[in-house]
């Protein structure tokens, strides 16, 4: 069988994405992937549009939680091995530790000490861009254990809150924006 086209991955993935109002709060429109991830094409599809982000890519760091899911396939797709930035408290040995602001809260994340090799070219993997802090927080991680950010590829990015402009000019790969 032959490898799908990008743009009939895209639409396959468009047609997965679910959005709910006023989750986990009022006003919140949430977007949620559990049906794309539940898909097994939406998911193949999926990791390889967000493979095609940094395909020189020497490991993928995953972003607590759903970036876990999608990091793992894409790393396993590129061949690579996956990092885990955590939220704070899960990790027995922390490299470093970054607060930061999203849309609905705040939160802290941690790098796993010796397991990002400085000068790697690190993929960040998440679902969501929304204001950039999650993101922001984690090239910062990648960066102070001397690593470098190749690309952060995100399933959706929600321009309005410009998540984008706190990631300091790295490669953003946005495979839809709402
Ligand atoms: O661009 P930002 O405004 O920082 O928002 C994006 C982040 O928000 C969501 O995670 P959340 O913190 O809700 O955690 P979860 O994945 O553990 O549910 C999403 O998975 C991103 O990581
Ligand atoms: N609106 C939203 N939907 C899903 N994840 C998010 N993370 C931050 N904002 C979000």
């Amino acid at each position: 069988m032959s490898v799908p086209t990008p743009a009939a991955d895209l639409e396959r993935v468009t047609g997965l994405l679910r959005d709910v109002p006023d989750f986990p709060s009022p006003g919140i429109r949430f977007w949620d992937l559990s049906a794309l991830l539940a898909d097994g094409g939406g998911l193949a599809a999926t990791t390889r549009l967000l493979a095609s982000a940094a395909d020189d890519a020497d490991v993928v760091v995953g972003i607590e939680a759903r970036g876990f899911l999608l990091g793992a396939a894409v790393a396993h797709a590129l061949g690579v091995g996956v990092v885990a930035v955590r939220k704070q408290g899960k990790l027995p040995m922390v490299a470093a530790t970054r607060s930061y602001d999203l849309e609905y809260g705040s939160a802290t994340l941690e790098l796993p000490a010796e397991v990002l090799r400085p000068g790697a070219r690190a993929l960040l993997v998440d679902d969501v861009l929304a204001t950039g802090g999650t993101a922001a927080a984690a090239a910062e991680l990648v960066e102070g254990a001397g690593a470098q950010v190749a690309a952060v590829a995100v399933v959706l990015e929600l321009p309005a809150l410009h998540g984008r402009e706190r990631l300091d000019g790295h490669p953003v790969h946005a495979l839809l924006a709402r």
